[in-house]
């Protein structure tokens, strides 16, 4: 039978694996090949912490329509790897697990490995296993393992009254993104476009992460939306440190174009709701001492959006001065 005809059944688990194996070893440019096929695979971490994380993608829930099989593949590992940055923490191995329809084209399961192959070449950490299973839906889940410096890793709590709140990047795009997917017809609007490509092809903050170990305070990646990390932030620093901390964010300081304002109210978003509600923009949000502001200005892009007090709550100033208690709204599952 042609190849684009055929489905993942009529290769079998073992067959697919085989291919797996066989592409990494074709697109990889990475070390560890040969522990992919065995039992498990054996990593040396030297003096090193070893980071472990793992994140799971649903097809109905985690990938648009017009995803394609290449960048689900792409996802898997950017949402994995987006945890390690998170924590300061350079990546070190990556195992996939897969359950897919039976009636998967074959031309599709590629694509899927070949995202995944990229991804690791971007990221620069090998795909050393997995786990290959048959489902109703594609579901990739992934485990990314890294390492940091001892002493090193950025956690979500560890800052300080006075230091600053910051994000590495513009929030709200790829919230944006899906709900341009809702209803596509295609554009020639660059922002939209932007969007669209934050929304599908994200990309995890690894580079920033790494500079950060050395500066931030405290730090985690924007999966659920800023409102719910901002929370988390809080929570993890009372259940650790049983302080007074509070958080204060600017609306003055977010960073949140004309543009993007215009665009959120010609589709009939809100766009403090997309850049506070929604999440999957995989920037990090970090604390920084204040001193360390300018250093860190020099090697990496960052918003300051507002800073750690001692008011036990999280409080957003509006433009017009008005103070409220943010809300704890996010992406959550099972609700
Ligand atoms: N099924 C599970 N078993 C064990 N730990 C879990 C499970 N689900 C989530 N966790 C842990 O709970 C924490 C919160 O999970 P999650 O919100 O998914 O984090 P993230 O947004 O960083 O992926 C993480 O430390 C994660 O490892
Ligand atoms: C079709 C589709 N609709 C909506 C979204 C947006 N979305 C889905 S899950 C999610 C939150 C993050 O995913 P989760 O599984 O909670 O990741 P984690 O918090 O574990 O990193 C968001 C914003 C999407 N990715 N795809
Ligand atoms: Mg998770
Ligand atoms: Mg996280
Ligand atoms: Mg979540």
């Amino acid at each position: 039978m042609e190849y684009k005809s055929l489905n993942v059944s009529a290769i079998g688990e073992k067959e697919l694996i085989n291919r797996i194996i066989n592409k990494n070893n074709m697109n990889s440019n990475l070390s560890f090949k040969n522990y992919l096929g065995d039992d498990a695979a054996v990593l040396n971490i030297n003096t090193n912490h070893l980071i472990a994380t793992s994140d799971m993608q649903i097809q109905s829930l985690h990938f648009p329509k017009q995803m394609s099989h290449f960048q689900m593949g792409f996802k898997v590992v950017t949402v994995n790897v987006s945890d390690i940055a998170a924590m300061g923490g350079e990546p070190i191995g990556f195992l996939l697990s897969m359950a897919i329809p039976k009636m998967l084209k074959l031309s599709d399961f590629d694509e899927i490995v070949d995202g995944v192959i990229y991804a690791c070449n971007y990221y620069n950490l090998p795909l050393i296993g997995g786990d290959t299973n048959e489902s109703d839906e594609i579901i990739l889940s992934g485990t990314a393992l890294g390492k940091v410096d001892k002493n090193k890793q950025l956690l979500k709590s560890g800052f300080k009254n006075g230091d600053l709140v910051a994000i590495t990047g513009k929030l709200g795009l790829a919230a944006l993104g899906f709900e341009l997917l809702n209803e596509f017809h295609g554009t020639d609007n660059d922002l939209e476009n932007l969007a669209i490509s934050k929304a599908l092809n994200p990309i995890a903050k690894i580079h920033e992460g790494q500079i950060l170990k050395n500066f931030a305070s405290s730090a985690t990646d924007i999966t659920d939306g800023l409102s719910e990390e901002l929370y988390e932030v809080f929570d993890a620093d009372h259940l650790k440190h049983s302080s007074n901390h509070g958080i204060k964010i600017y609306e003055s300081k977010l960073p949140m174009g004309e543009d993007f304002i215009k665009l959120s109210n010609k589709i009939n978003q809100n766009p403090l709701k997309l850049f506070f509600n929604v999440g999957e923009d995989f920037e990090l949000l970090f604390t920084l001492d204040k001193n360390l502001v300018d250093d860190l200005a020099k090697l990496m892009d960052f918003y300051v959006i507002g800073e750690i007090n001692d008011l036990n709550k999280i409080e957003i100033v509006y433009l017009n001065g008005d103070v409220e208690t943010l809300s704890r709204k996010g992406y959550e599952h099972l609700k």
